[in-house]
């Protein structure tokens, strides 16, 4: 089979040069400034990791006359900020610069060589960088990588020993089977990762196995707690957990660095591959890799499970041939947890917090009513837990009413959520039964356009998204199609009272899908 592991120009290459990078004038000395200001916003929305991983090298380039120039050192970096984070960065220099009309990325070549280059190792130690195992730690920056050689245990420490390479982080050691809640809205997930976990090296049965859910449902919890228990019981065998989004930063840093050889061989010598956050593999060449990868391990009857925020044939951004790949297995969904679901969830992280400090008690009363009040994921009764267990430290005397008043200041006049774009094309082209590639593809029919103009309708209200950015969101329109759209249907929901019902509706089944 062919590798597919080769060097592509797009990866490290620089397409562009900034030769007055090091030029800077006294002018410049306030764009640094913002530059500054930016970044700090930028790391506390994003998460050290996240920051490090795509942010640590950019460098300001230039600032005039309203264009602000950042600069990257490779093409893939460019390729991936403009993909992922531009409009946040174009915001944050606006609300600090409002004269600011455009920021672009570049590449710089001149100091490609010189610039100083965060080693492997630093990489890992900040990566490293998690929450312990208390329950009111912050919710947990996903560990991004783990590379473990079999049949070592894990050291208490949580450090898992990579093998042969620098590749390692340790996994989250509260995501366990036996911290999970099971209950119907995961019991075929929860048993099939349990399958896969204790199946001997080459039984496998589910193959991918492929595990999707809204946000804080459980996924990585689930895919973590495969990877601990496969570590016990294959002896011998290569269990590795990674996000798609780390999976892409090390074979754009290893063709960088020219290891990407070496870091195939690493990858093809798995035993059990559990891929989280499938939806953020971007990119036709990295894609191509994973696509090998997988083809790979799937036909020599390697283990591959991987998680996603959506179904596979949803995943619009992936190449349709590593979709169809990913839906040739089982495919298995997660659902919000019911009541006594989030009430055993409580229970769980009380008895945790209560093994690190006897004296916590939080009344079963309180307990159950914070179960009823917060009707979401895990994570949102994670987040109410640790409030409650923050706030009882120095309030010892909640009650009831105490807590709705807290829990609503969190969970409903806080920060109102933020609506997707794709997720109000997901719904809408549910509701009118056409694929979300019909609904952003050019076709005209009327059965495709209604249901387009409301999509575009409803992102224009829902979210704070520009017309430029929602027409490049429905296919790469121009802004005065969206415009048209947002008019045409605010005129008729004056005039047609079953269309405004319907928008209704998708309204409220959009806020539901948060
Ligand atoms: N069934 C469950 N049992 C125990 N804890 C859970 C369960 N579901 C979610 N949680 C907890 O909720 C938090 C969020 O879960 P997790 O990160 O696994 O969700 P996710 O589906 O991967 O979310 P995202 O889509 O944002 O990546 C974690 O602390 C996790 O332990």
């Amino acid at each position: 089979m062919h590798s597919g592991f080769a060097a592509k120009s797009e990866f490290g290459l620089p397409i562009q040069t900034n030769s007055n990078e090091d030029q800077m004038t006294a002018g410049d000395a306030a764009g640094e400034r913002v530059f500054e200001r930016v970044k700090v916003q930028l790391r506390a929305r994003l998460g050290n990791d996240v920051y490090s991983s795509w942010f640590g090298r950019m460098k300001l380039a230039e600032a005039s006359k309203g264009i602000v120039r950042l600069s990257v050192p490779t093409a893939f970096l460019r390729s991936w900020i403009n993909n992922h984070y531009i409009r946040q960065i174009e915001e944050l220099w606006q609300a600090e610069e409002p004269s600011t009309l455009k920021v672009e990325v570049i590449v710089r070549s001149a100091t490609r060589n010189t610039a100083p280059v965060q080693s492997e190792a630093a990489v890992q130690r900040n990566r490293a960088a998690k929450p312990t195992a208390g329950v009111a730690a912050a919710p947990s920056i996903k560990p991004m990588l783990s590379v473990v050689g079999a049949p070592a245990p894990r050291p208490a420490s949580g450090e898992t020993e990579a093998r042969g390479s620098s590749i390692g982080s340790p996994l989250d050691q509260r995501y366990t089977f036996e911290s999970f809640v099971e209950g119907p809205s995961n019991r075929v997930a929860f048993a099939a990762a349990k399958a896969v976990a204790e199946t001997a090296p080459n039984a496998v049965r589910f193959n991918p196995l492929y595990i999707h859910s809204s946000v804080g449902l459980g996924k990585t919890h689930l895919l973590q707690a495969i990877a601990d228990e496969a570590i016990r019981n294959r002896p011998g065998s290569r269990v590795v957990y990674l996000t798609a989004e780390y999976f892409m930063w090390r074979f754009a840093s290893a063709i960088r660095d020219n290891s990407a050889l070496a870091l195939k061989e690493h990858l093809r010598d798995i035993d059990l591959l559990i891929i989280d956050d499938m939806q953020f593999l971007q990119g036709k060449s990295i894609q191509n890799e994973f696509c090998h990868l997988l083809n790979m391990l799937l036909d020599s009857a390697k283990q591959v499970v991987v998680a996603a925020d959506r179904p596979a044939t949803e995943l619009e951004s992936l190449e349709p041939r590593v979709r169809s790949r990913l839906s040739g297995g089982v495919s298995l969904e997660m659902a919000a947890p019911d009541f006594s679901m989030r009430l055993s969830m409580l229970r769980h992280r009380l008895a945790l917090a209560q093994a690190e400090d006897a004296t916590i008690t939080i009344s079963e009363e309180i307990l159950n009513h914070i179960a009823h009040a917060i009707p979401g994921s895990g994570r949102e009764i994670e987040g109410a837990f640790n409030q409650v267990l923050f706030r009882r430290s120095f309030e010892p005397q909640l009650d009831v009413d105490r807590i709705d008043e807290m829990l609503a200041h969190i969970f409903r006049s806080g920060e109102p959520k933020r609506v997707r774009i794709e997720d109000i094309q997901r719904v809408v082209a549910r509701h009118y039964n056409v694929s979300k590639t019909e609904l952003l593809s050019n076709r005209r029919t009327r059965t495709i356009v209604k249901p387009r103009q409301v999509a575009m309708y409803l992102s224009k209200v829902l979210t704070p998204r520009s017309l430029p950015e929602i027409g490049r969101r429905f296919g790469g329109r121009d802004h005065t199609t969206v415009l048209h759209a947002v008019r045409k249907i605010e005129d008729l929901t004056g005039s047609d009272a079953k269309l405004a019902q319907e928008i209704e509706f998708l309204r409220r089944l959009i806020n539901e899908a948060q």
